[in-house]
Order: structure tokens, then sequence, then C-alpha cells
């Protein structure tokens, strides 16, 4: 299911992710320190739990437990699978155990699926964490997952009338998302920088720094400029204009030419 359109853009087994060997737990002294994540991420199924929640980590330098990719991992199955051998419930089951246990494990970000909070355990155990809920609409929601053109890897939005069972699952889910959020912020029409921005604003913590764009050459410009430099010099007298400024060494600039007083 990763990779394709509407699919989880997260996997098992990135570097940096769902690695539990780095998640907290036990301090150097072997005392066990009470490890909570730094913020939690609910909402529906093309919210954008693993996409933000990959940011959001790496903006704030910790981890991202994506619990989907964690029961996949476990399972050693996709979640696609899981669903067509064993279904939901037995789905749902180790959702909630894997969700449970992250809780208590870890220390980063933690993105769910997004029908864990149907687990009154799993909202039980939300209590007293820092929970952002990613909404989103029905329509915005169903073009993210693919939904609509049948492309999706979510089992439960398959079928002939997925607009049918998006509406369904988010009138049984809104109360459990509101329920369970200490922190709401909206995605629809909003990019994925300005939804991280806005959880990270919410969190008080510092926004995401974008790192300076590399310069690129203006070719266009440069070679007509190049074209007009060849139209004046007769054939054979210059050497080849350059096309790019980058291909020439940097070197202090010319002196500009004094203009007459
Ligand atoms: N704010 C956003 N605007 C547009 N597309 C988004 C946004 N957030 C996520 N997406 C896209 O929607 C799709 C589903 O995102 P994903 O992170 O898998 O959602 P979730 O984990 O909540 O189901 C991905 O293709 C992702 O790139
Ligand atoms: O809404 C749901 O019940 C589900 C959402 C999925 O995760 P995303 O919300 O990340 O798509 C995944 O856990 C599974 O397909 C079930
Ligand atoms: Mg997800």
């Amino acid at each position: 299911m990763t990779g394709q359109a509407g699919g989880r853009s997260n996997g098992p087994g990135q570097a940096g992710e769902n690695d539990p060997g780095r998640a907290g737990g036990e301090s150097t002294d072997g005392s066990s320190a009470e490890v909570r994540p730094r913020v939690v991420l609910i909402g529906p199924p093309g919210a954008g739990k693993s996409t933000i929640g990959r940011r959001v980590a790496k903006a704030l330098g910790v981890e991202l437990y994506d619990t989907d990719a964690a029961i996949e991992a476990r399972t050693g199955r996709s979640i696609p699978e899981i669903f067509a051998e064993d279904g939901e419930p037995v789905f749902r089951e180790i959702e909630e155990q894997v969700v449970v246990e992250s809780l208590r494990s870890q220390s980063g970000v933690v993105s769910l699926g997004g029908g864990a909070v149907l687990s009154s355990r799993t909202r039980a155990a939300l209590r007293g964490h820092t929970v952002v809920y990613l909404e989103l609409g029905i329509g915005e929601g169903l073009r993210r997952t693919g939904a609509l053109n049948a492309n999706t890897s979510r089992p439960l939005l398959t079928g002939v009338d997925p607009k049918a069972k998006y509406r369904e699952l988010m009138r049984t889910r809104r109360p459990l998302y509101r329920e369970a959020a200490t922190i709401r912020v909206r995605t629809d029409g909003r990019s994925p920088s300005r939804v991280v921005a806005a959880v990270l604003d919410r969190l008080g913590a510092p926004r995401e720094v974008a790192p300076p764009r590399p310069e690129r050459p203006r070719r266009g410009r440069t070679r007509r400029r190049a074209r007009r430099q060849n139209r004046r010099t007769p054939a054979g007298d210059a050497p080849p204009p350059a096309v790019s400024d980058r291909t020439s060494p940097p070197g202090p600039r010319a002196p500009r030419p004094q203009e007459p007083t």
C-alpha cells in the first residue's frame, strides 16, 4: 500500500521512523523515567497524520512513530492484507495494543490511524496527552485518500460508494476526535507546510525554518543574452559565451567603470 496514491507516506523500515530502539523508556541509570509522546496526531483518513507527523517530527528534532507502520512491521503484513485475511476486528485489536504501548514508550511524534479513536481503551490512554486533531472535510478527505478513483490503500474506503462510507465514518468519529483532542487544526485548503506551521504554533514550538533555495541559473535569459552577444561579435573572434554564471569560478568582481563626473 505504501507508495500508492492516497497511500501512507511512510512505511516500516524508514530511517529515523518507527524505531523502537530509539524510543525512550529507561534512563541510563536503569530507573524508568516517564516517557510520553511530544504530540499525538489524530483525525480521519487523509487528514495528513502521517505526512504532517513526519514533518512536525523533523521540525522538533524527534522521531515519528506511525502506528500503522508499526502494525505492518509487527505483523509482517500490509493493512489491506490484515483486513482481507482477518477482518477489521482483528486489526482493531492489534491497533489498540500498538497504540497503547506507543503512548507509554514513545517520546516523539505519534501518528495514529484514523480509526484508532474507536477504541475506548485508546481514548482513555490518550487522556493527559497533547493530542492534535487534524480536521478535514469529506470532499478533501476523499480526494486525498484516492477513494474517488478507487485508488485507495484504506480498506474502509473501497467499494461502490466511498463518499457514503466516508460520511458515515465521520458521523461516528467526529465526536470521538473532538473528545480526544486538546488542539484542533484545520487542514482543508491548507498546504502541508501551513498545517505544519499551525501545529508548531499551537505547540509553542519554533516554526520550521525553510532551507535557503539553491540558486538556479536563469538559463533563458542568459542564453538570450549570449545569442545577442554572438550576433554582435563576428564569428570566430570571441570565445563561446558562458551559458551559466555558475560554471565560472567565483572570483573578484571587476571594478565598475567610473561614471564621468
Ligand atoms: N495539507 C495537505 N494538503 C494537501 N495534501 C495533503 C495535505 N496533508 C496531506 N496531504 C496528502 O494527502 C495524502 C494522505 O496523507 P496522509 O498523511 O497519508 O494522511 P493520513 O495519515 O491522515 O491518512 C497524501 O498524499 C498527502 O501527501
Ligand atoms: O480510518 C480507518 O479506520 C483506518 C485508517 C488508516 O490509517 P490513516 O488514517 O492513516 O489512513 C488505517 O489505520 C486503516 O486503513 C484504517
Ligand atoms: Mg496515516
